[in-house]
C-alpha cells in the first residue's frame, strides 16, 4: 500500500510532486556529508530509502530517477558537482544504485511491511535497498578507479573505501529510516494524503 493513494486524478500529481520533493531532499542529503576521501558519508540514502517506504517502490525510485537526471543534466546535486561527465565518477555507481535501492526497499515494504507496520520491516526493507546501493556501488568504484583512472587501487581498497568505512553509519541510519518512516506514517502530517 502507497500512503499516497487517493482519489485517481489528484493521486497522480500528487504522486510527482512528492517524487519531486524526495528528489530535492536526497541532493539535500549530499550536502551533509563528512568528506571522507573517495566515498564521502552523506545522508543520500537516508531520503533515498525514505522515498521507497513513503512513496512506495514506484515513486521511490521516480524520486532517485529525477534526483540522478537532475544532477546529469548539470544542477551540483551530487557529491563532487553534477553534469553528463558525472558517469565517470568513481562514485557514479552508488548514485544508479540509489534507483534501485529505492525500488527494492518499496517493493518490500509495500509487499511485506506496510501489512505489519513494525519497526523490523522497515529496517529490513531499508536494509534491502541499501544492499543493492552496495551491490552496484563498489562494482562500479573499483572499475572507474583502477581501469579507468588506472589508479590500480585493488578489489580490497574498494571493498574497504566503499563498503567497511560507510557501512557502520548506514546500519545506524537504516534504523533511522525506520523510526521516521513509521512515525512519518502514523501521523500522515496531513500533506501525505
Ligand atoms: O554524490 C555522489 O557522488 C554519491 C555518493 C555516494 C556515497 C555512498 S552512498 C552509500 C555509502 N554511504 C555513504 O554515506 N556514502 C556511500
Amino acid at each position: 500500500m502507497n500512503v499516497l493513494s487517493g482519489s485517481q486524478s489528484s493521486g497522480a500529481t500528487k504522486s510527482w510532486v512528492m517524487a519531486g520533493l524526495f528528489a530535492a531532499l536526497t541532493a539535500v542529503g549530499a550536502f551533509i556529508r563528512i568528506p571522507i576521501p573517495y566515498v564521502p558519508f552523506t545522508l543520500q540514502f537516508f531520503f533515498c530509502a525514505l522515498s521507497g517506504i513513503l512513496l512506495g517502490a514506484r515513486w521511490g525510485f521516480v524520486s532517485q530517477v529525477i534526483y540522478v537526471l537532475m544532477g546529469l543534466s548539470g544542477l551540483p546535486v551530487f557529491t563532487a558537482g553534477g553534469g553528463p561527465s558525472y558517469v565517470f565518477q568513481p562514485t557514479f555507481g552508488y548514485l544508479v544504485g540509489f534507483c534501485a535501492g529505492a525500488y527494492v526497499t518499496g517493493f518490500l515494504w509495500e509487499r511485506w511491511g506496510s501489512k505489519a507496520g513494525t519497526f523490523i520491516w522497515a529496517y529490513l526493507s531499508a536494509l534491502s535497498g541499501l544492499a543493492v546501493i552496495y551491490l552496484m556501488g563498489v562494482p562500479y568504484l573499483w572499475v572507474i578507479m583502477d581501469l579507468y583512472l588506472g589508479k590500480a587501487k585493488g578489489w580490497g581498497w574498494a571493498v574497504k573505501a566503499g563498503f567497511l568505512v560507510p557501512i557502520g553509519g548506514d546500519l545506524v541510519l537504516c534504523a533511522l529510516i525506520a523510526m521516521v518512516a513509521l512515525r512519518i506514517r502514523k501521523h500522515n502530517w496531513g500533506f501525505l494524503r
